[in-house]
């Protein structure tokens, strides 16, 4: 149905209002962009000097351009939401300087492609691996500036394969992301849902959906296969077969959602490293993370707690890994919050030395902000 031009005087005038306001908002981004590029003018001068390297990217500065967005927002659009879009003027600003290289754990349409934009926005440059020892040699190698791997589940745990890859690796954790993730069923045009007699996905959204699989798709066989977006293109093609994914493998692959968030627990999220080469400043909200190895014996554990304690410090994290010097040794991976340069965090770092065999910093970085 056409719709007629409106005449109505109140609705003309507020159209006019926001022609006006669209204008202000274009040229004052364009403003901004210049500044972005005179930014980069002045590290390449610095570099030129010797003063320091260029680096563009600053995980530390968009962390706290995006928590001010937050603080000085006063609505109606909510917090996030006007970060998500202050997220993106950052990103086109940067392209500007620079556009940020970025490797992801893929193929496309993975949860960990939608973590890259998040944390990026859609001006990077994405390169999608098939594995997570492939990200981290891509940017060990400098073919790109920064990797984003998943680390951890909120149902299902951590990802032990990033963790030990670390422990091979000098790579910096520069930043996390954290991800809502919502599972969907999907199936091709050609699928007919009466005779789905399998469902692909990924291993660990599978377990993510257990209950709702019992529930709903008891006889059916679940075929856990490398990726979700993998279990999207074989859907694709066949006309027996549903897949668990998220929405950008739907998107992807032309796939119908037949039933929407069927993820056992509605805050199911998931928390992703960004990896460089970078030394990343403190933010004013950080978390660091370390790697650390300690001789076995009575209290080992507890000594090595107690540092934190009693510098005030609060633990987010601990997980035990086997050691890879291997005879029932352990190595703990510890993120706590507060940033290497913070006094409190030096002294209890100078006692954690002094109790551990090795420690190995993996990084202090911005704490997720959206
Ligand atoms: C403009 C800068 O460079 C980049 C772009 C930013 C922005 O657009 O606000 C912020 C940090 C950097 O990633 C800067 O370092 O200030």
């Amino acid at each position: 149905m056409a719709t007629k031009p409106t005449n109505n005087p109140e609705l003309l005038k507020l159209r006019d209002e926001i022609d006006g306001i669209d204008a202000e908002i274009q040229r004052l981004i364009n403003a901004r962009a210049e500044c972005a590029q005179r930014v980069a003018e002045v590290k390449l001068e610095a570099r030129k000097s010797g003063l320091e390297d260029a680096v563009f990217y600053r995980p530390e500065r968009e962390a706290q351009v995006l928590q001010r967005v937050m603080a000085r927002n006063s609505g109606p659009l909510d917090n996030e939401d006007m970060a998500k879009l202050f997220r993106e003027i950052m990103s086109a600003c940067l392209a500007l300087e620079k556009p940020v290289e970025v490797a992801y754990l893929g193929p496309e349409g993975t949860f960990t492609q939608q973590a890259a934009m998040k944390h990026f926005g859609q001006w990077a440059k994405t390169k999608p691996l098939l594995a997570i020892d492939e990200v981290f040699r891509e940017v060990e190698a400098g073919a790109v500036n920064y990797g984003v791997v998943p680390v951890e589940n909120s149902t299902e745990g951590v990802v032990n394969h990033t963790l030990d890859t670390f422990l091979n690796s000098n790579l910096k954790i520069c930043g996390e992301v954290e991800l809502r993730i919502h599972q969907h069923l999907m199936i091709g045009k050609n699928t007919q849902q009466k005779a789905i007699s399998r469902v692909y996905s990924h291993q660990q959204s599978l377990a993510q959906c257990r209950k709702w699989l019992d529930a709903h798709m008891p006889h059916v066989e679940r075929i856990a296969v490398n990726s979700n977006a993998e279990a999207a293109k074989r859907v694709h093609s066949e006309w027996n077969a549903a897949a668990i994914a998220g929405e950008m493998a739907a998107e992807l692959y032309d796939l119908d959602i037949i039933h929407q968030k069927i993820e056992d627990r509605p805050d199911n999220s998931t928390r992703f490293l960004i990896i460089g080469q970078q030394y990343v400043q403190p933010s004013g909200n950080d978390k660091t993370s370390l790697i650390v190895s300690m001789r076995n014996g009575p209290g080992v554990l507890f000594n090595l707690l107690e540092a934190f304690s009693k510098h005030s410090i609060d633990m987010t994290r601990l997980e035990t890994r086997p050691s890879p010097s291997g005879s029932w040794a352990y190595v703990f991976f510890i993120d706590f919050k507060g940033h290497l340069e913070e006094e409190h965090v030096q002294k209890a770092m100078l006692e954690v030395r002094e109790r551990a065999v090795e420690v190995k910093v993996l990084g202090s970085y911005p704490m997720a902000v959206l």
